[in-house]
């Protein structure tokens, strides 16, 4: 497999690793910096450096464009100019509006994130199983090619990760409240400790809550502007939420009861939110029948994955006159029938 890898930092150098590690594939760096590129070479990121993006993408099956943010747009148009006809371009920004906005009519780009990363930038700090068990969100438009969607959908399972299909703009809601706000809160933290002791004579040594909690503070500065500018919006949303929160603690300060039955209740929901991201266990198939029309391999994965219903793997047959063909979905056994009656909902037959 021809893979290329436009940006090749901790998130592409990390995919570079795991994809010439564990597939055996022929990886293809380029980079905005090329000193870069030498670097990527020498921690086996990359098998070489392109002197320019359109070499880079020439002969690419699979283009992943793992530049900052901001970058997205013109990165990604700039892959899809170069790229062949029957390439998929992706991405792995953090926030999906600007990017899907300007490319999710073209049906060789579908929009990507790993939910995985560190408070580390830069190649040197690439790591093969970044993605190991990793939700990688996919926002599939109806514009997307089914088959594209299928072969990054195998790729990113391949490398260990498991795509879940979302919404674009549901993302960009949900990560503000998963992602950008606990950057946001990490920060606070941090600034509101060192401005609290700033006249300490001694500073205490800091317990591991804290350490736990500020983890990310401060973590990949330009990277970290760019994702809270472009997901302004949702995150003004959850910073007033967490005002209005932190204000009713401060309301129930005189009050034990009321102090340990908010803290039980965070726990209980702590509890349900982690156990939502587990999957396990052994996998059944589902065999859909659809028309072979735009859009049905993307209404499939976006509604499962709207149900929080992880698709383990999938593979599509068309019919031999190419009118209609069989999406075969492998779920968690005990979504199976979840993910079906979801499917039949939508007017496909399944069996299972
Ligand atoms: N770090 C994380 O935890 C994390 C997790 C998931 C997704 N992401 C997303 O991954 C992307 C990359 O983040 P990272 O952590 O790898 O950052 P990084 O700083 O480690 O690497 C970014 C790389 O992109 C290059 N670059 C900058 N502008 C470019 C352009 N226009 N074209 C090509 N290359 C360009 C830089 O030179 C650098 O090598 C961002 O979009 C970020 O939102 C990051
Ligand atoms: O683990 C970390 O250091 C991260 O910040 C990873 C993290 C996150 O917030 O969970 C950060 C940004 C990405 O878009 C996805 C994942």
């Amino acid at each position: 497999m021809n893979l290329t890898v436009l940006g090749v930092g901790l998130i592409g150098g990390s995919l570079g690793l795991a994809a010439r590690q564990r597939l055996g594939a022929e990886v293809t760096g380029w980079d905005r910096d090329p000193a870069v590129l030498d670097r990527a070479v020498s921690v086996g990121a990359i098998d070489r450096g392109a002197a320019t993006l359109a070499e880079a993408v020439a002969d690419a099956e699979i283009v992943v464009v793992a530049a900052p943010v901001g970058a997205l747009p013109d990165a990604v148009g700039a892959a899809l100019a170069a790229a062949g006809p029957d390439a998929v371009v992706t991405d792995v920004g953090s926030v999906k509006h600007p990017v899907v906005a300007a490319h999710g009519g073209d049906e060789r780009f579908i929009g990507g994130h790993p939910l995985a990363g560190a408070e580390v930038a830069g190649v040197e700090h690439a790591r093969v199983d970044l993605f190991d068990d990793a939700t990688w969100y996919l926002t599939p438009t109806r514009a997307s090619g089914g088959l594209l969607f299928e072969r990054l959908h195998r790729l990113l399972t391949a490398l260990g990760a498991r795509p879940q299909a979302i919404d674009a703009d549901v993302h960009d809601r949900v990560l503000a409240a998963v992602s950008h706000l606990p950057h946001v809160l990490a920060n606070v933290l941090v600034a509101q400790t060192a401005a609290a002791l700033g006249n300490e004579e001694t500073i205490p040594s800091t317990g591991p809550s804290f350490r736990d909690a500020t983890r990310v503070a401060g973590a990949n500065p330009p990277m970290w502007a760019d994702i809270y500018h472009a997901n302004r919006e949702a995150l003004a949303v959850q910073l007033d939420e967490a005002i209005g929160r932190l204000s009713r603690v401060r309301a129930i300060l005189d009050d034990p009861a009321e102090l340990e039955a908010w803290q039980g209740a965070v726990s209980e929901e702590r509890r349900r939110l982690l156990e939502a991201g587990l999957v396990g266990g052994s996998t059944r198939e589902l065999r859909v029948a659809v028309p072979n029309t735009p859009g049905v391999v993307a209404e499939v994965a976006l509604t499962l994955g709207r149900a929080g219903i992880n698709i383990a793997d999938m593979a599509l047959s068309p019919s031999p006159d190419n009118r209609n063909g069989v999406i075969a979905l492998w779920c968690h056994a005990e979504q199976t029938e979840r993910a079906a009656d979801l499917v039949r909902g939508l007017g496909y037959p399944v069996t299972t």
